[in-house]
């Protein structure tokens, strides 16, 4: 079985006119199905350009990237949320999901369905038939979320999605992403927050100064559901962890 994430010796560096911009690497990075990974490191480390390589928006300049034992293909195996939900804001909730599923080439007849199962999945049951521009910021993120889940991906990718909502919203929707990565499914999260790095992760990975490579991959053993979140935040083991984190993370500019 191919391991679902395989990046060996990949590097990318940007093609400018003033020369090319080494942004990542070198960089080997497994992941398997199951694990919720987070990527921090300082601004303009490559934690975008990572995710890029891994939805096959860019190749790498360098080194072997497969998923599932295949080159990324661009909307086929992974689903991507973006830092702004980039919804088609004319039309309903309901709406922006069905045009997911059609080009995830989801039969029409199932398409209702599906849609009412997407946005339940992401607590939006009962606002299908909303305007995306009569709905929160908060909730946008939410139809954001269903939206990249409508093809099944195995891969999800995050860039930094909640960093432009307000704190109480940002802590229910991490609360609920938690989730995301469990069965045949991994995520690869990107944040500045070291808090939500470890709220998340079963695993984080911290980037060097550009051009990233890893500068730490710890695995986080927290508990994933039998702790309550605020029991869980609170807990010593929590700041121990972020305190391992953000020392590691600062290190990288020091
Ligand atoms: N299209 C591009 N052309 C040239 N250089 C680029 C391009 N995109 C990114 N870069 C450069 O590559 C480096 C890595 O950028 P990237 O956006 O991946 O970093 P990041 O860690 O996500 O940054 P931030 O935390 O600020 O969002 C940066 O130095 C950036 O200026």
């Amino acid at each position: 079985m191919p391991e679902l994430v395989d990046l060996r010796a990949v590097e990318h560096a940007y093609r400018t006119k003033a020369g090319p911009v080494p942004a990542l690497g070198p960089l080997d990075l497994r992941v398997a199905a199951g694990e919720f990974v987070v990527v921090v490191g300082p601004s303009g480390s490559g934690k975008s350009t990572l995710l890029r390589v891994l939805a096959g928006f860019e190749r790498p300049s360098t080194g072997d990237i497969t998923l599932l034992g295949h080159p990324p293909v661009p909307g086929r195996d992974v689903g991507v949320v973006f830092q702004q939900p980039r919804l088609f804001p004319w039309r309903t909730v309901a709406g922006n999901i069905g045009a997911a599923l059609r080009w995830a080439d989801v039969p029409k007849p199932n398409r209702p369905a599906r849609t009412a199962e997407l946005l339940s999945s992401v607590g939006l049951g009962d606002l299908g038939t909303r305007r995306i521009w009569e709905i929160s910021g908060g909730q946008q993120q939410r139809v954001a979320i269903a939206r990249a889940l409508a093809a099944q991906p195995r891969l999800l990718l995050m860039d930094e999605p909640f960093a432009a909502l307000d704190a109480l919203t940002r802590e229910r929707l991490q609360e609920d992403v938690r989730s995301l990565a469990e069965g045949d499914r991994a995520v690869v999260f990107v944040t500045h927050s070291v808090d939500e790095a470890v709220f998340l992760g079963t695993r984080i990975i911290v980037l060097t100064d550009r051009p990233g490579r890893i500068a730490l991959d710890l695995p986080i053993d927290l508990p994933r559901h039998a702790v309550p979140a605020d029991e869980l935040r609170g807990s010593p083991q929590y700041a121990a962890l972020r305190g391992e984190v953000a020392a590691a993370v600062r290190a990288t500019v020091s």
